[in-house]
């Protein structure tokens, strides 16, 4: 197979789809690898390391997609690169399809076999392709949060772990996921008090048996978020119905109960955010602050990060793209139930149930 591997173009994106010991394994196999000339720069993989493990450089973007049977990136296309998608291309990457109609209808458009890293489903329920992330951006979030607690950029004027004779800081993680429990960990090692919720009693108690005791669980009401988010500092967003808009847990008039400085982090904006004032930021402009409160929702966090984001999500890609390259996105999918729920758009047609909720057109259920 024809494997191909853009730069990635949305803002601050540093990560790669593919690293060189990726493209070895598929060459050896008998497969071509075309990787976009600097690609792996941002994550320290130069053109000339991929061309010793046998990938072809290419110049430009339009060469990649035009070559390539399958696309392995790592960020939705966006808008400059809906119409470079070849009809029956794979497309291997995040999408967050319930977030944007317009890529929805783009990718529905382009007749190109759209596979989302976020829906890879395990048996028991996990996304081994979005967990790796999701590790990076909970421990992020809470750097972030703790950055913008400083007064000069708006915040609380807080330090997360307090110091002696001072009270620390107080975090709220909703959703005790992959995100919640890494923020947690992060959170509670500065110091902060930290309370993280959850409707699933099962992560409760297993947060409640693994964290200290200045770690405490809440089950996630509309009265327990009302009153939480009076006295915390530090608010991040973990929640996830999966492959689904993300619920709005905190509404705009909620936004008056919390102090002013107070610092929201909305990991889920990817899935639209559980915050209803969220919008997506960037890298290069990460915040908004609407009634004193300091928004940040950037949707690609883990981009700032691509050193350790890119081997992290490589790790666990790579053995669903050789599945996919040896085998066809078909019998790939026939024969493993987790890439199957992979599948979010085929020829043309919706076929993951959560896309077609997102955006209430009402058509037929998959
Ligand atoms: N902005 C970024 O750069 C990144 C964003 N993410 C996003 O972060 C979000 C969370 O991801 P994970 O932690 O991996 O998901 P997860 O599936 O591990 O955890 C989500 C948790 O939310 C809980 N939940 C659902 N409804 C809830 C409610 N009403 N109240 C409280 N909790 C509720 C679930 O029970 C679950 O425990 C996803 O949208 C993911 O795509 C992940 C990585 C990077
Ligand atoms: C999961 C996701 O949105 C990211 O890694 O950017
Ligand atoms: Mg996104």
């Amino acid at each position: 197979m024809k494997i191909g591997i853009p730069k990635e173009i949305k803002n601050n994106e540093n990560r790669v789809g593919m690293t060189p010991a990726g493209v070895y394994e598929l060459v050896n196999l008998g497969h071509t690898v075309y990787v976009q000339s600097t690609a792996g720069e941002g994550s320290g993989f130069f053109d000339d390391i991929y061309q010793e493990v046998g990938a072809v450089i290419l110049e430009t973007i339009q060469e990649v997609y035009k070559s390539s049977d399958m696309i392995v990136k790592v960020k939705e296309p966006i808008e400059e690169e809906y119409a470079l998608i070849q009809p029956q291309q794979i497309v291997f990457t995040y999408f967050h399809f319930a977030s944007s109609e317009a890529l929805t209808l783009a990718m529905l458009k382009s007749n190109a076999v759209c596979i989302a890293y976020e829906t890879v489903e395990d048996a028991d329920g996990t996304l081994p392709l979005l967990t790796p992330m999701s590790e990076v951006a909970g421990r992020m979030a809470i750097q972030q949060g703790a950055k913008y607690l400083e007064k000069p950029i708006k915040g609380r004027g807080i330090l997360l772990g307090g110091v002696p004779g001072v009270s620390p800081g107080k975090v709220l993680i909703l959703g005790a996921g992959v995100v919640g429990v890494q923020a947690a960990k992060m959170a509670a090692g500065l110091g902060a008090h930290v309370t993280i919720m959850d409707v699933n009693m099962k992560r409760l108690r297993y947060v409640n048996d693994i964290m200290p005791s200045h770690v405490v669980t809440e089950y996630s009401s509309v009265y327990n978020i009302r009153k939480h988010i009076q006295t915390h500092d530090l608010i991040i967003g973990g929640v996830l119905l999966k492959g689904g808009k993300a619920p709005k847990l905190i509404t705009r008039d909620m936004l008056k109960l919390m102090r002013p400085g107070t610092v929201l982090v909305d990991v889920a904006v990817d899935q639209g955010g559980c915050i209803e004032t969220t919008k997506a930021t960037t890298h290069e402009d990460p915040t908004f602050i609407i009634d004193d409160i300091v928004h940040y929702c950037v949707a690609n966090m883990p981009g700032a990060v691509p050193y350790t984001s890119t081997l992290a999500l490589t790790n666990v890609t790579l053995p669903y793209v050789l599945k996919l390259a040896n085998k066809g996105w078909a019998e790939a999918c026939a024969e493993d139930t987790a890439l199957q729920k992979g599948l979010n758009i085929v020829g043309g047609e919706i076929v993951y149930n959560e896309i077609n909720d997102a955006f209430d057109w009402g058509v037929k259920q998959v």
